[in-house]
């Protein structure tokens, strides 16, 4: 293992450099060097007044913690996006020039982002600083994996830049990154709430059951958003902090862009590929929490035993097993669901471990399964053209996939729910709930009123 020195990394962009041919010509330059150690979350904190567009992302396990500062490459797409992602992103790779002596998934290239749930539905001024696609690989990323932490900077290399000044300037900002800082304090307080009439929300769910009774569609994801305005401007920092504190087993996030940032805690993994092996989960089906063991034990039996949530979960792993028999080997999946207990729900659970086969990436695995009938609905195309037509509601980056990939075709995206926009002093929380032929939409508006608790409660509700 060659650990890279201060020194080189002026020679390696100079080498870059010189390779460069035209004026318009530009390479990513990626080099990867282990540290000692660093606190993601204060790291994410010192870039606030160093850079724009911080990405934040710890996996459900906490195993892998990646923080990334700023954008040395972009990229994005509008239609087609799963293939223009793929393109560019295999462009860059065979470009670039990376060091990166470790085999640690998460670090040196590593793509962070996302994309709408819907890109053809209509795109609101709510979203519209979110791409229906968008991925960016840091100028600065701190990876946790493990116990170990690892520093990668990636820097996009033009034909008249100064190698040794821009060595010099990067050693400047990773040291103001590195330097240890206080949190600042949350101090939020919320002053208006605004939601769409729960009546009229509960007529679009009953509309759905009467669509399903005609059996034009078994199951149609509904979500509703409630926008909230605060005291003064949301840090992010506090807020990831409270969402680490309060919601053990979930993906903690947040992908921000200029003044907006989407933030969540989701509990709900859509593929993880870690050196060709697969994971994926079905979650959908969903109880409140018990005040007593008791309780909690009682409620979570029902849940196991009730036939409406039974289906609805079973609608998720059906197409997911659909979705990836043509790409991997070794599928394995319990004929039966578990219940998971989360802080303010419990929820249908099922894992799916496979093999990868050769050739194929996780962007093909997502675009195999995104939306899953936990978000959508099914079928497809049916549920999604209800929701299209009847939810009255720009869904954006809610509910989509949302993740990284790197360089070694490891990676890992969650379904971006229990999230909410961020932008500036004001919010929007979003929840949605499965419905089936025989949903009450009075229960459905309860579920969701829970499932926009874990966002309420560290925006100060
Ligand atoms: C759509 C959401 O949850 C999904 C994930 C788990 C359980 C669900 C349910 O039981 O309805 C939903 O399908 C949300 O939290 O906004």
């Amino acid at each position: 293992m060659i650990e890279i020195k201060e020194d080189q990394i002026a020679s390696l962009l100079k080498e870059a450099i010189e390779q460069l041919r035209t004026e318009d010509d530009r390479r990513l330059v990626s080099f990867t060097k282990k540290i000692a150690t660093a606190n993601p979350l204060q790291f994410f904190e010192a870039a606030k007044h160093i850079r724009e567009n911080r990405a934040f992302w710890t996996s459900s396990s906490q195993m892998l913690w990646l923080t990334g500062v700023g954008t040395a490459f972009e990229m994005g797409a509008d239609e087609s996006r799963f293939e223009v992602i793929e393109a560019a992103w295999n462009k860059i790779l065979n470009e670039a020039y990376i060091h990166n002596p470790y085999e640690v998934p998460g670090t040196g290239i590593v793509a962070i982002g996302g994309m709408s749930f819907d890109p053809e539905n209509t795109q609101t001024e709510l979203w519209k600083k979110f791409r229906p696609s968008q991925f960016r690989i840091p100028e600065f990323l701190l990876t946790k994996y493990d116990s170990s932490y690892y520093l990668t900077i990636n820097v996009c290399v033009r034909k008249n830049d100064h190698a040794k000044q821009l060595a010099e300037e990067l050693r400047l900002i990773e040291q103001k990154l590195l330097t240890e800082r206080a949190l600042p304090d949350h101090g939020l307080y919320i002053q208006d709430e605004n939601e769409m009439d729960s009546d009229k929300w509960m007529d679009i769910v009953r509309r759905a059951t009467e669509e399903i009774r005609k059996q034009n569609v078994e199951k149609i994801v509904l979500a509703r958003e409630l926008r909230l305005t605060f005291n003064r401007r949301a840090d992010i920092s506090p807020v990831l902090n409270n969402l680490l504190k309060t919601q053990p087993n979930s993906y903690i996030f947040a992908y921000e862009i200029g003044d907006d940032c989407f933030v969540g805690a989701t509990p709900e993994r859509l593929v993880k590929v870690e050196k060709n092996k697969l994971l994926s989960t079905c979650l959908a089906g969903t109880a409140p929490r018990g005040e007593t063991k008791e309780e909690d034990m009682k409620i979570s039996e029902a849940l196991l035993n009730d036939e409406k949530n039974r289906q609805e979960h079973d609608f998720v792993v059906q197409m997911i097993k659909r979705g990836i028999k043509d790409y991997c080997t070794q599928v394995a999946i319990p004929d039966e669901p578990i219940v998971r207990p989360f802080k303010n729900l419990q929820h249908l659970y099922t894992p799916v471990t496979a093999q990868l086969k050769d050739g194929y990436t996780i962007l093909d695995i997502v675009k195999q399964l995104h939306p899953t009938p936990a978000l959508g609905g099914s079928p497809k195309e049916e549920s999604l053209a209800f929701i299209r037509e009847h939810e009255l509601l720009d869904r954006g980056w809610y509910g989509a996939p949302i993740g990284w990939m790197d360089s070694s075709n490891n990676g890992e995206f969650a379904v971006a729910i229990r999230s909410a926009l961020i932008q500036k002093n004001q919010a929007s929380l979003f929840a949605g709930c499965g419905v089936v032929k025989d949903s009450d939409p009075q229960s459905e508006y309860e579920e969701t009123k829970i499932k926009l608790l874990p966002m309420l409660t560290v925006l100060g509700g």
